[in-house]
């Protein structure tokens, strides 16, 4: 219909719509132009050459202003990088003027694709409080489920055989993130799990195909653009898919008044569970201001912010650590060592391990640490918009405008030649640019250190997970999952890069890292070899 009525208007009056057309662009050109030019106070980064990654250019840029903030025009944004120093200042402003969700809502189009909806914290509050709780019980969930993700994906494997790791990997992330967002039966269900692996992509097309529009149009336009369609059936599938838990769990909580049931006590056992049964849905709904009138709509939105936080993000981690392995074989037995030592030593009769196995397994968190220092989510971290009228002033001096894209390059950026000093390594460690997986472990020996340098740490040395108010909520979730999953491989396989295990080196290389846009990723078409163990 109204397809119809805009032909119409268009055949009925070309040479108006062509004029008012005309004057459109026009206007959009100078308003754009104004727009940059707010940032005109600021110095630019070199000119990009050929050559030049994203991440190299970014390097060199902060090379030549390393503690002053200058602006990046990459392809899809304009960025604000500043230097290091200026991170507690960036930490403190308060979040009406400095948003890190906004941020999300912009660059995801969230309008359109109902990513970021800023008024949606039911989701971090239920990840911060009660998942990160109930960790005992979900570590031992992760594990029952790690189990039957590689038999399903990998099973027996008496010959050395590909794998392919980022296929397999995120089948594996989504039936583990599953088992703890909405629970049996859904976790076991395959369409679930492959339409919360596709919900990212889905939603990264419709985001490429609205950005085509200008923002003026995009509101005009979006109805009729078949990828946003697509967004709008996910949201439906997965409200439809969560309806009869949404309904039953409130119909159980108001006939026993328990929206607010706080959890249990800290348990240490798989025994003694925490919130019995409960799954992210329930501490979704039990987060919302009127728990009564929740909507299975309302909850599928947040389930859906929350797979598109978790699911590619934790499988991008655990693929790189995966790669880092195969490429380095030598560094499993020691790895076992640890694991089979920790299972000795508590003895339980299951032989599953308990929330507090997990921190005796040092040397395994310090080589997750170590691959995710050397394999970032991204080339910029800690990205904000400015969304005060009168923008923020620094306290270098610089003005940035409501608007301003700002954010700080990754310590560890692939190819950064020249890490931050404020990056903590010992003296006697190989240097930073090595890989080395004990760094961390190595360092966790020194008196006073016991409890740095973790994984899940955030810190303004280590920002990977963020730091400050919206610091990852899902990361001690997240590095249970890579640790589970990591643990399970390591005690059914041998693994390698070639295809009879051998590591990287001579003809055999570690898959590259992807860089796109601001974003690093692994390979997703790399295979490694892997075996049954046979020692
Ligand atoms: C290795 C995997 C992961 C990485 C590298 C990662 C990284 C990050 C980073 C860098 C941020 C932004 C922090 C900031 O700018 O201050 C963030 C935020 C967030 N992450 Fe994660 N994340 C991972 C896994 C997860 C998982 C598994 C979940 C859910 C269970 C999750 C949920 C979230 C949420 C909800 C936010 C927004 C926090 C807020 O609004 O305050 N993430 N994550």
């Amino acid at each position: 219909m109204i397809e119809a009525t805009y032909l119409d208007v268009l055949t009925r009056y070309p040479v108006a719509t062509l004029a008012a057309g005309a004057l459109l662009i026009l206007l959009i050109r100078r308003l754009s132009q104004e727009n940059s030019n707010k940032l005109s106070s600021l110095p630019t980064a070199p000119a990009k050459t050929p050559e030049q990654t994203s991440t190299e250019w970014l390097m060199e840029s902060k090379l030549k202003f390393p503690d002053t903030p200058f602006v990046l025009p990459l392809d899809v944004e304009t960025w604000v990088i500043l230097p290091h120093s200026l991170l507690n200042e960036v930490k403190a402003f308060p979040s009406d003027k400095v948003n890190f969700m906004r941020l999300n809502y912009e660059r995801m189009q969230g309008r359109y694709t109902g990513i970021g909806q800023y008024d949606h914290d039911e989701g971090v509050a239920a990840i911060r409080n009660d998942l990160t709780r109930n960790i005992a019980r979900v570590i031992s969930d992760l594990q029952d489920e790690a189990s039957f993700a590689l038999d399903k994906q990998v099973g027996d494997r008496p010959e050395w055989k590909e794998m392919w790791v980022y296929g397999d990997v995120l089948q594996t992330v989504s039936r583990l993130s599953a088992r703890t967002f909405v629970g049996y039966p859904l976790c076991r269900d395959e369409e679930w799990i492959n339409k919360t692996i596709n919900l990212t992509t889905d939603t990264l097309e419709g985001v490429n195909a609205i950005k085509k529009y200008h923002p003026w149009i995009r509101d005009i336009a979006a109805p009729f653009i078949p990828e946003l369609r697509r967004i709008k059936e996910n949201q439906k599938f997965i409200a439809n898919k969560l309806r009869s838990q949404v309904t039953s769990i409130i119909a159980a909580a108001k006939e026993s008044g328990d929206f607010q049931k706080k959890p249990a006590g800290e348990d240490v056992s798989n025994e003694e569970v925490t919130d019995e049964n409960h799954n992210l849905v329930h501490w979704v709904i039990k987060n919302f201001k009127d728990p009564e009138k929740v909507t299975a709509e309302e909850v599928g939105l947040v389930e859906i912010g929350v797979a598109f936080a978790a699911i590619h993000t934790t499988s991008m981690a655990l693929s790189f650590a995966i790669f880092d392995l195969a490429a380095r074989p030598e560094y499993i037995p020691e790895l076992r060592k640890e694991i089979e030592g920790v299972i000795a030593e508590e003895n339980y009769p299951d032989r599953k391990l308990r929330k507090t196995s997990m921190p005796k397994l040092k040397k395994l968190d310090s080589f997750v640490k170590e691959s995710q220092r050397w394999n970032p989510p991204g080339m910029i971290n800690m990205g904000r918009l400015v969304t005060a009228k009168q923008g923020v002033t620094l306290s270098t001096g610089q003005h940035l405008p409501k608007g301003t894209f700002l954010g700080f390059g990754a310590p560890f950026a692939h190819g950064n030649k020249d890490p931050p000093k404020t990056v903590v390594t010992a003296k006697s460690q190989p240097p930073l640019s090595e890989f080395y997986p004990w760094r961390f472990s190595d360092l966790r020996t020194q008196a006073g250190q016991e409890t740095l340098h973790l994984h899940v740490s955030s810190d303004n040395n280590d920002t990977s997970f963020g730091v400050g108010r919206n610091a990852c909520p899902g990361r001690f979730f997240a590095s249970n999952e890579i640790k589970t999953v990591l643990i399970e491989l390591i005690k059914r396989y041998d693994i390698g890069i070639g295809p009879q295990g051998q590591g990287a080196g001579g003809e055999f290389s570690k898959p590259e890292m992807l860089e796109f846009d601001t974003f690093y990723a692994p390979d997703p078409y790399a295979k490694i070899y892997v075996r049954n163990r046979q020692v």
